[in-house]
């Protein structure tokens, strides 16, 4: 299918062909939703559209497997992947509660555009009428979403069965609208109707248009997953300490820090990105000193702090992103984590002598994270733990293991789970 372009009211059509664009791009492995969309798929819709687009394809992407589960009966062999994934966006659409003949038409047309997918409009038509004789109860019947083998395995082998079943329902919930304020969170909580976690983040399960909620105008808050939020309050600069943002963009962890009283210094090699965490700098009043540039790099030192918050593999985000299993396959991987371990030694060395360096990466793999520790420990003599920086507000204890604090999707399931993440906080020698 081509990229998408808005006509004058189409019932959908526009917003259907745009998320049908960005599955066929992601699950071809081509590019992940956020790099389409930041690639421009989108310009050309409408916002409602934009949004309408980007919703029906993340779910879509959300729910791929168990849509592939209700059509496989109705498949004697499997169609083109163009027609395969209109098929899916339609089963999702029906699962989800929309008026079944509405969506049969859509996608019959869409269907009927494309020179490879005319053919197999009649296909489409009568498999997407079964499902809508069944409805949302057919669709709900369907088991929860697994993730692929290549990431089931490990994550399997390091956390097992069960916590991966568990991981994989809260995954097919989606995500809330998770908040970071700028300060009184308690305030702030009564101020939006929000639901204020343990941990001092703040959660809005419906939330609608974010930058349309109080205070968001004025900067008084951030949009922040409440695991991410940990890894700035496990540095906890005091005001006025040096403090380097080693992987700063889009700056979540750079305005707490900011929030804090800390001189930050905000780094990345990112200028597309760095755009974002000036915006959210002039948004909320906050300052850092920004640098565009190469990490490894980087070679003013004397730091009293440093997060690395490293380039990982974020498939603790996968809540968020449901398109990471079917666009990656876990290729890039390695390289990520030899990147890690490089970053570590690197921001290690602009430290002061006795300075804290907290590292952490959005991944549920120990391979960039309790890995990555042990290693550093292991490459470093005099370079030590800091676990008691970990003891704050809303941690349960027995999140903390030998090497750090291992977050997942599967905790405060009942509240609507949290990113996966990884956080340790190291101290360096304090012999120069
Ligand atoms: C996990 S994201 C950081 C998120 C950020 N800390 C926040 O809270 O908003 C990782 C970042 O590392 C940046 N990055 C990747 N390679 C880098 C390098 N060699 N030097 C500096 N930054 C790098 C990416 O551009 C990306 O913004």
């Amino acid at each position: 299918m081509s990229q998408a372009q808005t006509p004058a009211a189409d019932d959908g059509m526009a917003a259907r062909r745009a998320a049908l664009f960005l599955i066929d791009e992601a699950v071809s492995g081509r590019r992940l939703l956020s790099e389409s969309i930041a690639q421009g798929a989108l310009e050309r819709l409408s916002p409602a559209d934009r949004a309408r687009a980007q919703r029906l394809a993340t779910e879509t992407l959300r729910q791929l497997p168990r849509a592939d589960r209700w059509l496989k009966p109705f498949l004697v062999k499997q169609p083109p992947v163009a027609v395969r994934n209109a098929l899916r966006l339609g089963a999702v659409e029906i699962g989800q509660g929309a008026a079944p003949h509405g969506v049969v038409n859509a996608m019959v047309t869409l269907v009927s555009k494309g020179k490879r997918t005319q053919s197999y409009k009649g296909l489409v038509n009568a498999v997407l009428r079964k499902l809508g004789e069944q409805g949302p109860e057919g669709f709900a019947r369907q088991p929860v979403p697994k993730l692929p083998n290549w990431l089931r395995g490990p994550l399997v082998e390091a956390w097992g069965r069960k916590t991966v079943e568990a991981m994989e329902a809260v995954h097919a919930q989606g995500a809330p609208l998770d908040i970071t304020a700028k300060g009184d969170a308690a305030a702030l909580a009564e101020r939006l109707g929000a639901e204020l976690l343990p941990t001092g983040s703040l959660r809005l399960r419906e939330a609608g248009q974010v930058s349309a909620l109080p205070g968001y105008d004025e900067g008084a808050w951030w949009v922040q997953d409440a695991a991410a939020a940990i890894a700035a309050k496990a540095l906890a600069p005091r005001p006025g300490e040096r403090v380097l943002d080693m992987c700063a963009a889009p700056g979540g962890k750079t305005l707490q820090l900011a929030a804090m009283g800390a001189e930050v210094t905000a780094l990345d090699l990112s200028e597309a990105r760095l755009g974002r965490l000036r915006e959210n700098l002039e948004r909320t009043g906050l300052g850092a000193e920004v640098v565009q540039g190469d990490a490894l790099d980087f070679a003013a030192g004397g730091f009293d702090a440093i997060l690395l918050d490293a380039p990982c593999s974020a498939t603790g985000t996968i809540r968020r992103h449901p398109d990471l299993p079917h666009a990656k396959d876990g290729a890039e991987f390695g390289a990520l984590i030899a990147l890690q371990a490089e970053m570590i030694d690197h921001a290690l060395g602009l430290l002061k002598p006795g300075g804290r360096l907290v590292f952490c990466t959005c991944s549920l793999l120990p391979d960039e994270g309790e890995v990555q520790v042990e290693e550093a420990l292991a490459r470093h003599p005099g370079l030590a733990l800091e676990p008691e920086a970990l003891r704050l507000p809303g941690i349960e204890a027995e999140w903390i293991g030998p090497e750090g604090l291992r977050l997942r999707p599967d905790l405060w399931a009942d509240r609507g789970g949290m990113d996966g993440f990884f956080i340790a906080c190291l101290r360096s020698s304090s012999e120069a």
